[in-house]
């Protein structure tokens, strides 16, 4: 079994959160700023909570990897959570029960669900596992997948599109600038959208409320045929969007036109395809860069809708867990807006399924041989007919 994959583990306020990668081609050359980088990336961001200023997220790589190269065996990555610290011993496995329990349910959160599924008391014991400060550690292992895809040229990024129904133009927006860094503290490229989405976050945080969003996810340089018709669970459409859909707070995906392919007719959803000096072509990409489960060739398309945070400073209404009387639910420190930190997280989980999907097809254990049969497979289908080649 040669496959790629990941686990996460951690809570929001313990001591450590920590991944573990495994299947991942030895021979890999990795500095810790790469995924250093990435994990500040995903700490920025206009509407974020207290908690980012405690946290400067830094990993710690503790197994899989000498002299900055992996050797092919299980990478342990691991961040300190700095906030443990101020939790004195109530965090702690073998802490004693100290402090109020949280016990009215916010609605949208895993609160209820989780406290009755698994036989708990306490919403703390279901928060801090279902809270997104597990998305630092999917970052980190995206960072290294990134790594692995640009060694094969195959490059992944992003860009918010929509907060709280403030839409960028994307007649302006500069495609090529996507993933280079503009200062932008939404990881928007349209500046003038940016402005009013700013202003959009500071109204609903006045009132106590908060917003979701949309972001894009981009990538470039993936070779023909990634994933398969073949089966429902080897379609690679299938497999980001659910890699995107696990994300905390996303409810919908998207890829190239998505739910637009519904009311137009088949003459201006299709792309077709043309010979131009001797390599296929299409003018358009409705299909997202993805036929019939597999990578066509173009860029891979894919966008993400998050609801708005859960937590609401005027919250909403709801039911205490332990007296069953009606309440307000808890407050929580927490986000107003944390769509361009989804987006990083978008980035990372696409970043993965994309860099599976290659050890699949190209094999993982030492990178020399990943690129030698990348190459030798594009030679077979040959560059005029492959976009990438
Ligand atoms: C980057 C990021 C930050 C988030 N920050 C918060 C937050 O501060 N407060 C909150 O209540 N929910 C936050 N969420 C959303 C919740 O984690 C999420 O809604 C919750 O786990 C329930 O899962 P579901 O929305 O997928 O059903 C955040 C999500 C992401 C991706
Ligand atoms: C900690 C992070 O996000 C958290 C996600 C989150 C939630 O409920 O999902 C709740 C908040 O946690 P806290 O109560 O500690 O402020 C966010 O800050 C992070 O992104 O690193």
């Amino acid at each position: 079994m040669s496959e790629l994959r990941f686990m996460t583990a951690g809570e929001s306020h313990g001591p450590r959160l920590t991944a573990i990668l495994e299947g991942l081609p030895a021979g890999l050359k990795l500095e810790k700023e790469d995924i250093d980088k990435e994990l500040a990336r995903r700490q920025q961001g206009y509407g974020r909570g207290g908690r980012m200023k405690i946290e400067t997220d830094k990993v710690e790589v503790l197994s899989g990897m000498r002299f900055h190269e992996t050797l092919g065996g299980p990478l342990t990555l691991q961040v300190i959570n700095k906030d443990f610290a101020n939790w004195n011993g109530r965090m702690a496995a073998f802490g004693e029960p100290e402090g109020e329990k949280v016990t009215a349910a916010r609605p949208g959160h895993a609160d209820l669900t989780g406290i009755l599924k698994y036989d708990r008391q306490d919403v703390r014991d279901i928060l801090e596992r279902s809270s997104a400060r597990e998305t630092t550690m999917r970052v980190a292992v995206g960072a290294v997948c990134k790594a692995f895809l640009k060694e094969l040229g195959i490059k992944v990024v992003s860009h918010v599109v929509n907060i709280g129904g403030v839409a960028v133009d994307m007649s302006k927006i500069d495609m090529s600038k996507i993933g280079e860094d503009v200062g932008s503290e939404l990881n928007c490229y349209d500046s003038e959208a940016e402005g009013k989405m700013k202003a959009r976050i500071d109204k609903a945080k006045a009132a106590g409320d908060t917003l979701g969003g949309i972001f894009e996810v981009i990538v470039q340089g993936a070779p023909v045929g990634l994933g398969s018709h073949i089966q429902w669970d080897r379609r690679l459409d299938a497999r980001l969007s659910a890699a995107m859909m696990s994300i905390q707070a996303i409810k919908g995906v998207e890829i190239g036109a998505g739910f637009a392919c519904a009311v137009l007719p088949g003459s201006q959803i299709h792309d077709e395809i043309f010979l131009a000096d001797g390599r296929v072509q299409r003018k358009t990409n409705r299909a997202g860069g993805l036929e019939g489960g597999m990578t066509n060739g173009e860029n891979i398309v894919l966008r993400a809708a998050m609801k708005p945070i859960p937590t609401l400073m005027t919250p909403l209404k709801s039911i205490d867990i332990e007296s069953r009387e009606a309440v307000l639910a808890c407050k929580e420190r927490s986000d107003t807006c944390a769509v361009s930190a989804a987006s990083v997280v978008g980035e990372a989980m696409t970043a993965f399924v994309v860099a599976q999907a290659v050890c699949e097809k190209f094999g993982g254990d030492a990178l020399k041989d990943v690129k030698a049969a990348m190459a030798a497979y594009n030679k077979r289908i040959g560059k005029d007919w492959c976009a990438h080649a």
